[in-house]
């Protein structure tokens, strides 16, 4: 495993203080999820600062499931990650489209509004990843063309530059999910604008998450 390549895995709450025993600290914690401000009597969610508690330095915020069938909408989703970030959790802010949006033309008017609400909340991007996840590519196995990863992540960079800073757009990793395994990890990774993967089922099984991992590292190994 390269140095240079962050792996973190992201186990429901429940399991995070098994999972990180199991681990060295090469591999950092993620929630799915975390509570919007500072914790308090907010009956069933889990705050940031229990979070840290436990050892996680990452979040997952925005995943399409919290916002299609939770309900989560963009302002509550980036003032989320605004809380976290001033707490010093690192955030991997999901974006995507549902299929019905992308076949209507809308990915990037959905993309960029989703972009937009995380700009409007977050102190600074210094620890935001990006994560593109199409929606019709979650859990479906219907995984997004390389070409169409890539389209929406130069986009999304696109955005970056002119609506953040020139600095954010080149710094900021943008990472892609929706049915990546050990078989389509190599050709999305060769894509110029793709910096990882946000990998739900092929994470469970070992050798396939590896196999995920190295194509990242040895993309960085290539540049
Ligand atoms: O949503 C995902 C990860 O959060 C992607 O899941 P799959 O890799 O199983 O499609």
């Amino acid at each position: 495993m390269e140095a240079d390549v962050d792996v973190v895995v992201a186990p429901p709450f429940v399991y995070i203080d098994q999972v990180k025993k199991t681990l060295t600290d090469r591999v950092e914690i993620s929630s799915q999820n975390s509570w919007v401000g500072k914790g308090g009597a907010f009956t069933g969610e889990i705050s940031v600062e229990q979070l840290k508690d436990v050892g996680c330095t990452w979040v997952i915020l925005g995943h399409s499931e919290r916002r299609h069938v939770i309900g989560e909408d963009d302002q509550f989703i980036g003032k989320k990650a605004a809380y976290a970030l001033t707490e010093n959790l690192k955030v991997i802010a999901c974006i995507g489209e549902r299929l019905e949006e992308r076949e209507a033309g809308k990915t990037f008017d959905v993309c960029f509004q989703q972009l937009k609400a995380y700009a409007d909340n977050v102190p600074s991007w210094d620890n935001i990843v990006v994560a593109y996840e199409p929606v019709w590519a979650i859990g479906t196995g219907k995984v997004a063309t390389p070409e169409q990863a890539q389209e929406v992540h130069v986009a999304v960079r696109d955005w970056l530059k002119k609506n953040v800073s020139v600095e954010v757009a080149s710094k900021t990793r943008i990472i892609y999910g929706g049915s990546v395994n050990g078989s389509n990890c190599a050709e999305l990774a060769k894509q110029e604008d793709i910096d990882g993967f946000l990998v739900g089922g092929a994470s469970l099984k070992g050798p396939e998450f590896a196999t995920i991992v190295n194509s990242v590292t040895l993309k960085k190994v290539a540049a």
